[in-house]
């Protein structure tokens, strides 16, 4: 079997969330100590790692990150190689990220080049958010690439695309909890309480207005309320609720415009269902605003020199701690086309792993190109 595909089966079947991945860890430093070992230098940090390639003649450092976290999923996809940790998947393709890291860290490790390379791998993308601190750490200090490069999965495209666009790729995310607390009490006697469940579906059904009534249709933002809990059994009137959400938008600005209109709404509850209601925006990422030059150029080199095909795509309303580091560091971030009938969070996400190799060969192929320019 080809050897990255093995490392994301294996990948696959430890899945662990954000700052938990210990074993994800340890098999990263296992196969990194398969590698000739004189050519790179390794640092843990947290529950990731930072890799140091060291070139020939460094005039530059070039970075590739990829994030290591699953998602708390049941998996459904009944593959031989199926997640063996309960309520665990690689469910956004994390897996795929880090075996066509191994692969492009091991090509460099047995061919040099002139440029130093460093190699992130970056805790708890899906949350709470590991590319921020680990922008800010001394090891990143020290070995702070000149430019940084990182891809994502798109289960929309064909194996052999990728796809993406100069500028704005992801959008500015926030995180949304919020708690309402009333007055409980039975269930046949509704007019001694505030019903917190009736509270948080007019709120639902409220935030979804702040989209359609107050986002300039021409902008675009997204308002998901992906869980909610309220109340404890079926004849008492709940006391308390809960939502739990995330929040898109295109750009900063329209970011704090639908967190205003959120407080008003929230405020508006507490009046109107004599509550209380207390707003956690959790954690926000950095929108993915890839660099105009460094992205013009590789879609160039892309075309002209290898088979891969590109995509000119739209800006997409996922988030990506990534944004961080293109806010500090430019580079870009590309989708790398795998063709798989269930989506990115889906518990039978089956991405196509012929696009590894692919992925392989086009950033091994770039920053070959890249660092060894004088
Ligand atoms: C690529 C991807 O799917 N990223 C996640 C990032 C989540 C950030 C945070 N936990 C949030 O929900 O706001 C995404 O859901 O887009």
């Amino acid at each position: 079997m080809n050897p990255l595909i093995k490392i994301r089966r294996d990948l696959h079947q430890i899945p662990e969330l954000g700052f938990q991945e210990f074993k994800t860890q340890a098999y990263l430093l296992t196969y990194l100590e398969s590698l000739p070992q004189e050519r790179m230098t390794i640092k843990k940090w947290e529950t990731g790692l930072f890799v140091k390639v060291h070139g020939i003649n460094p005039q530059k450092t070039i970075g590739y990150r990829t994030d290591i976290d699953g998602l708390p999923i049941s998996e459904q996809t009944e593959l031989p190689f199926t997640s063996t940790h309960d309520l665990r998947m690689h469910a956004c393709g994390h897996d795929f990220h880090m075996s066509i890291a191994l692969g492009v860290l091991t090509y460099f490790a047995r061919n040099q080049i002139n440029d130093d390379l460093l190699f992130v791998f970056q805790p708890a993308e899906e949350g709470p958010g590991g590319a921020e601190p680990m922008l800010k750490s001394e090891e990143m200090q020290e070995w702070k690439p000149d430019m940084i490069l990182a891809l994502h999965i798109a289960p929309e495209y064909p194996v052999g695309t990728i796809a993406l666009k100069e500028g704005l790729l992801f959008a500015n995310t926030s995180e949304l909890f919020i708690d309402l607390k009333g007055k409980g009490g039975h269930a046949a006697y509704p007019h001694q309480t505030n019903d917190m469940v009736v509270a948080a579906c007019t709120l639902v059904n409220q935030l979804q207005t702040i989209i359609s009534r107050n986002v300039d249709p021409l902008d675009s933002a997204v308002i998901t309320i992906g869980k909610i809990t309220g109340g404890t059994v079926q004849n008492i009137i709940a006391e308390k609720a809960r939502l739990e959400g995330t929040i898109r938008t295109l750009s900063p600005e329209s970011m704090k415009k639908v967190k205003h209109r959120i407080e008003s709404l929230v405020k508006g509850i507490e009046t109107g269902y004599e509550c209380e209601a207390v707003i956690d925006y959790g954690s926000m990422y950095h929108q993915v605003y890839n660099n105009e030059s460094i992205t013009s150029e590789f879609i160039d080199y892309i075309q002209k020199e290898t088979d891969v095909c590109v995509i000119k795509c739209k800006e997409a309303m996922t988030g990506e701690d990534f944004g961080y580091m293109l806010e500090e560091i430019p580079g870009l971030m590309f989708w790398l086309g795998v063709e798989s009938p269930f989506g990115l969070h889906h518990a039978k996400l089956n991405p196509n792993e012929a696009a590894i190799d692919v992925a392989v060969k086009v950033i091994a192929s770039y920053i070959s190109f890249k660092g060894n320019q004088l």
